[in-house]
């Protein structure tokens, strides 16, 4: 396995009497792409700006490429941040923002043409060069903010929320740059709400609750761990259900899913258990348009993880 690029060990960091991160400890290496996911207020964002060495830990270490980024000038330089929010000059080109930022991030300048071309083709962004950003859509947008992040080459790329305000068309372009950028060898920190994305894309996740890690692993795997084999059960109702209709829902183990009209549970039966749902359901005269079963996904381990938090 290639050595680290980032080693944080015990990480503790508190905003005065606050605790943040409460003995963190993360490995990311060359070549992989983590994805670090928790509910709000976890300590995602603290734990990135203790990577950034922007926040100095209250106790612990962490290493980029094997010096401490808050006292070490050259190991921040191995770092490249894509922030949440695009900073990008509306009014200049493609080209011209990444000369800008190439400037600002220290390339010599004579290669600041190269290391543009470079981080365009990356990030296929090339084609539109010349086209002033204000012109471009969310999710080229999003491609150009990546390019400039990675002008001068960094061995840990950090991406902050990179699907916000990326349509679903762009999703997978953008998917596929962030793939090339770890296969080019660079170690992508993924963090993200859109568990979704992560599935997809992460070699590796971890959840964050409370400043604690809670869980790691490869999606799959911690799916496939917690879950076992239960499938999800999903009832798609082409109205909302009357009380009564809603005892029976809740009497089969459904619970609604972000809509009233979307009602689903895990179930060791699969289609079996679907199908005696479908029955019960139409023999109530509720008639789902559609029940679909489906392998539990993130989405569900990140349920089980907030419930965890509200029985802790
Ligand atoms: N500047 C600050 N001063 C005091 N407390 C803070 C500060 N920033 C964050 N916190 C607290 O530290 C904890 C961790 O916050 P943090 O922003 O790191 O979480 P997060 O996982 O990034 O959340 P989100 O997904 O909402 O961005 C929270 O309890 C938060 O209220």
């Amino acid at each position: 396995m290639s050595t680290p690029v980032l080693n944080v060990w015990n990480a503790e960091f508190a905003y005065r009497s606050r605790k943040a991160l409460r003995g963190v400890d993360l490995v990311i290496r060359r070549g992989e792409i983590y994805g670090l996911l928790g509910p709000n207020g976890a300590g995602k964002s603290t734990l990135i700006g203790v990577i950034c060495g922007r926040l100095k830990l209250t106790a612990g270490e962490v290493a980029l490429e094997g010096a401490d980024p808050w006292n070490t000038p050259a190991a921040r330089a191995a770092l490249g941040l894509a922030p949440q929010e695009i900073a990008l000059y509306d009014h200049l080109t493609i080209r011209e923002n990444l000369e800008v930022f190439g400037r600002l991030s220290q390339v010599p300048g004579k290669r600041i043409q190269d290391a543009v071309t470079r981080a365009m083709n990356l990030t296929r962004t090339v084609e539109r060069e010349h086209v002033p950003v204000k012109h471009l859509s969310g999710g080229y947008r999003r491609r150009v903010n990546i390019a400039a992040a990675i002008l001068h080459e960094p061995r840990l790329l950090i991406l902050d929320e990179p699907t916000v305000g990326v349509d679903v068309d762009a999703r997978e372009a953008l998917d596929g740059v962030i793939r090339d950028l770890r296969d080019s060898g660079v170690a992508v920190l993924l963090v993200t709400h859109d568990l979704e994305q992560a599935g997809a894309l992460a070699d590796r996740v971890g959840f964050l609750k409370e400043g604690r890690k809670v869980l790691e692993g490869a999606p799959r795997e911690l799916v496939r761990q917690a879950f076992g084999e239960e499938m999800e059960i999903l009832v798609h109702l082409p109205i909302e259900a009357s009380p009564e209709q809603r005892t029976l829902l809740v009497g089969e183990g459904l619970e609604e899913r972000g809509s009233s009209h979307i009602w689903a549970k895990l179930d060791k039966g699969g289609y079996t258990a679907a199908g005696q749902i479908d029955k019960k359901l139409r023999k109530a005269g509720l008639i789902p348009n559609e029940i679909r079963v489906r392998e539990p996904s993130l989405h569900n381990l990140f349920t089980l993880v907030a419930d965890w938090r509200r029985a802790a």
